[in-house]
């Protein structure tokens, strides 16, 4: 069995892409994935491509536009959770030794739907009842200031942190940084939660190079260890399900610590699913970054920023950097990278050592989500 590393990485800026063919979109990331480790595109022994809306076949669309043949080409539909759950099945393949370098892709273009909320599957009972991601998440959020005695403005301060961050990332979607009162004062999508509450539509690409132990020796190149890489779906309950419990995130953030030996509290840099506000505020709590109950506090004083106990998505999130769904997971282990061998930047996590990513996967009735991946990793550097 083989160990995992991250050995390059790249992206597009997250935007509002129109022109741009899903290929379009994915080759500049790709070429530059492979530029940063010194590969080239014949020494891809296989491919997995994580996106949602591209149709079939997309990514072989992608690898004939890189004039390779006869690699392997595995599409990973898991909705926003597609792009990790590609990162994971490389992860899974190079553990297996049944290749040693393989291109992980996450892609989407969410511009082709022309605005509105996220077209999601019409044969779930739900949706035939209205619902969309935004008024999931709104239920959560009213649940959250029901519960816990919050008020608007503790939501309003997710943004203001993601904004704050993604000012710093050129490849964030916003780079403007915002007040709590500009986002209270934005329009309601579904109360509570106002547009910049939302993480907005757009498109984006980025990809990474996952190699083996061998393979990473012999390119001696900065490298970020997958120390665990966690793939659940949520469970099936048809009765009262407690919205600020998000069950699938507590299962694999419990597997994915275990699995590396590594603790919450060892954890440097986190990029997590801040889809919406609200979600931010429930997944410090089930990663196990501060204890229940506590969260809005722990973010009030400043504990998730620079000069805290650890930063939570430098990159701007979901909220500021951009959300073009399955390549989401990708674009967080692209952070991931930077920031652990020291790429980062303007937004260089001090010392960081140890990250995690989480990203969730479509809403689903009767499941908590449909899918949820947790990877930890580790700088070598
Ligand atoms: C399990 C899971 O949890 C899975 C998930 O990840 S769920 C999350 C998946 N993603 C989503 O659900 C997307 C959420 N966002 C939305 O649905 C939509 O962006 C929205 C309903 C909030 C707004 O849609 P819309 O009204 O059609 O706005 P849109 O046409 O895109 O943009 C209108 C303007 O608002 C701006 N805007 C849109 N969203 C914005 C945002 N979040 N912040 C700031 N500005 C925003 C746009 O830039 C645009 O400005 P200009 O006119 O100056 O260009």
């Amino acid at each position: 069995m083989s160990e995992a590393f991250i050995v390059g990485a790249a992206m597009i800026p997250m935007a509002k892409h129109r022109e741009s063919s899903y290929s379009g979109l994915a080759l500049p990331a790709v070429l530059n994935a492979l530029a940063s480790a010194g590969l080239k595109p014949s020494d891809v022994q296989s491919v997995i491509c994580g996106h949602a809306f591209g149709g079939m076949l997309t990514g072989q669309r992608i690898v004939k536009e890189m004039g390779i043949s006869t690699v392997p080409v595995t599409n990973v539909d898991n909705a926003c959770s597609g792009g990790a759950t590609a990162l994971h099945q490389a992860w899974k393949d190079i553990q297996a030794g049944r290749h040693e370098i393989v291109l992980v892709i996450g892609v989407d273009k969410l511009t082709q739907f022309g605005g509105g909320t996220l077209p999601l599957v019409l044969e779930d009972p739900e949706v035939q009842q209205g619902m969309v991601m935004p008024a999931l998440y709104a239920m959560r959020a009213r649940r959250y200031l029901h519960e816990r005695g919050a008020k608007p403005s503790d939501l309003a301060e997710v943004s203001v942190k993601a904004r704050r961050h993604g000012a710093r990332n050129p490849y964030a979607q916003f780079r403007k940084e915002v007040t709590v009162d500009e986002v209270l004062a934005s329009r309601y999508i579904c109360e509570p939660l106002t547009l910049l509450q939302c993480c907005p539509t757009g498109d984006g690409a980025a990809a990474v190079l996952v190699v083996s132990d061998a393979v990473r020796k012999r390119l001696g190149l900065p490298a970020v260890r997958v120390a665990a890489s966690i793939l659940h779906s949520g469970s099936m309950t048809t009765g009262f399900r407690d919205m600020l419990r998000p069950e699938i995130t507590y299962h694999s953030a419990a597997d994915a610590y275990e699995a590396a030996g590594i603790g919450a509290a060892d954890v440097d840099v986190v990029e997590l699913h801040d889809a919406f506000t609200i979600a931010e505020l429930v997944y410090y709590e089930a990663l196990g970054l501060c204890k229940p109950g506590e969260s809005a506090d722990y973010l009030k004083a400043g504990k998730t920023t620079y000069g805290g106990d650890v930063v939570v998505n430098p990159s701007g999130g979901l909220l500021s950097k951009g959300h073009p769904v399955g390549c989401s997971g990708v674009a967080q282990a692209v952070e991931m990278y930077w920031q652990l061998t020291d790429q980062a930047g303007a937004r260089q996590v001090d010392k960081a050592r140890i990250g995690l990513s989480h990203v969730t996967g479509g809403g689903i009735a009767g499941l908590d989500h449909g899918a949820c991946t947790v990877h930890l990793f580790e700088s070598t550097v």
